[in-house]
C-alpha cells in the first residue's frame, strides 16, 4: 500500500539547539503510529512540524510528504486549506484549543461550514450526530454549552469532534487521552478505530501511556533526544525491543504499572 505520509531526514532546530535528528517514517491509510519517548524528546515538535505550526525561530529541513505533496515548502494561506479538512488534530491541553466565547456546537458546525459544501441544515445534523458519537450529548453537553462548562474530558471529546467532522486523512493526536477516564479513553478510541477501519484515516499518535499504544497501535516509532533510536510492528517493539533505550522505556513503564518503587532511565547516549 502507498503511505499516505513519508517523512524522510526531517530535522527541527530552535534558535538554541538541534530539536529533531534525521527522522524517517512512513504512514499507511488506516494504520495507527505512535511515538514515544521521555518528556522532551521532541515528540510535541514532531507533531508540530507536521501541520506547520512550529513556534517561530523553529528551523524545520528534510521532506514531509502528505499524498507526496512537500508540506515543508507550503505557504501559510495553503496549510489553511489543509489543517481541518486532510489533518485533524487534538492536543493535550484543550481549551486553548476551543474558543472560550463561542458555543461548542458553534465551534463545530464552523469547521464544517469551513471545509465541506454541506448545507445548513446538513451541518447541524452531522454536528449533532459529532456530539453525539463522542458522547458529549450522553454526558449532559449541549450544542449551546461553552467550553468553560465542560470538564477537561468533555473538552477533549469536543475536540476529537471538530478533528473527525471532516473525516480528515490524517488524526494527529498529541496526549489527547490523558484527562480521560478508563471508560471514555476507550470510547473515544472506538471512535478512532471506526475511522481508521471505514475512511481509512491514519493516525501519528503521541502518548506516554504505553498500554494504550500497546493495544491500539500497529507501529511504533521511539525517540530519544529527537533522535528515532528504534521503529517497527507494536509488537515487536514490545516483545523483543532491541534498543537499550527502549527496553529501559518498558521496564520503566512495567515498574511504575505495578507500583514498585521507580528507577531512573539509565543515561544513553544514542550512536551518530
Ligand atoms: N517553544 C520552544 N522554545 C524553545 N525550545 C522548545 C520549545 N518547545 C520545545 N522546546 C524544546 O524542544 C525539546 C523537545 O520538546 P517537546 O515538547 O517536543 O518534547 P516532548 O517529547 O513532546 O515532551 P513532553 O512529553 O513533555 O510533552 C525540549 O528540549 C524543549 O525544551
Amino acid at each position: 500500500m502507498n503511505p499516505l505520509l513519508q517523512v524522510r531526514n526531517l530535522s527541527v532546530h530552535s534558535p538554541l539547539q538541534p530539536i529533531l535528528h534525521a527522522l524517517s517514517f512512513t504512514l499507511e491509510p488506516g494504520k495507527i503510529l505512535a511515538i514515544i519517548g521521555e518528556s522532551g524528546s521532541g515528540k510535541s515538535t514532531l507533531a508540530l512540524s507536521l501541520m506547520g505550526l512550529l513556534p517561530s525561530g523553529f528551523q524545520p529541513q528534510g521532506e514531509v510528504r502528505l499524498n507526496d505533496k512537500n508540506l515543508l515548502t507550503l505557504t501559510e494561506p495553503q496549510w489553511c486549506q489543509i489543517r481541518g479538512k486532510t489533518f485533524g488534530m487534538v492536543f493535550q491541553e484543550p481549551m486553548s484549543a476551543l474558543n472560550p466565547t463561542r458555543r461548542i456546537g458553534a465551534q463545530i458546525e464552523d469547521t464544517l461550514r469551513l471545509h465541506t459544501a454541506l448545507t445548513r441544515h446538513e451541518i447541524r445534523t452531522q454536528t449533532h450526530t459529532l456530539m453525539e458519537q463522542v458522547g458529549l450529548l450522553q454526558s449532559g453537553v449541549s450544542e449551546h454549552s461553552y467550553p468553560h462548562q465542560l470538564s477537561g474530558g468533555q473538552r477533549q471529546r469536543a475536540l476529537l469532534a471538530m478533528a473527525l467532522a471532516c473525516r480528515p486523512d490524517l488524526l494527529i493526536a498529541d496526549e489527547f487521552t490523558t484527562a480521560l477516564d478508563a471508560r471514555t479513553r476507550a470510547d473515544v478510541m472506538a471512535l478512532v478505530h471506526q475511522h481508521t477501519a471505514m475512511h481509512r484515516m491514519a493516525v501519528l499518535m503521541i502518548s506516554h501511556d504505553l498500554g494504550l499504544v500497546r493495544h491500539h497501535a500497529d507501529n511504533v516509532l521511539v525517540l530519544k533526544d529527537g533522535i528515532c533510536v528504534e521503529q517497527g510492528p507494536t509488537a515487536s517493539i514490545f516483545d523483543a525491543p532491541a534498543h537499550p533505550y527502549t527496553q529501559a522505556l518498558l521496564a520503566m513503564s512495567l515498574h511504575s504499572a505495578a507500583h514498585t518503587p521507580l528507577t531512573r532511565l539509565p543515561v544513553y547516549t544514542v550512536p551518530a
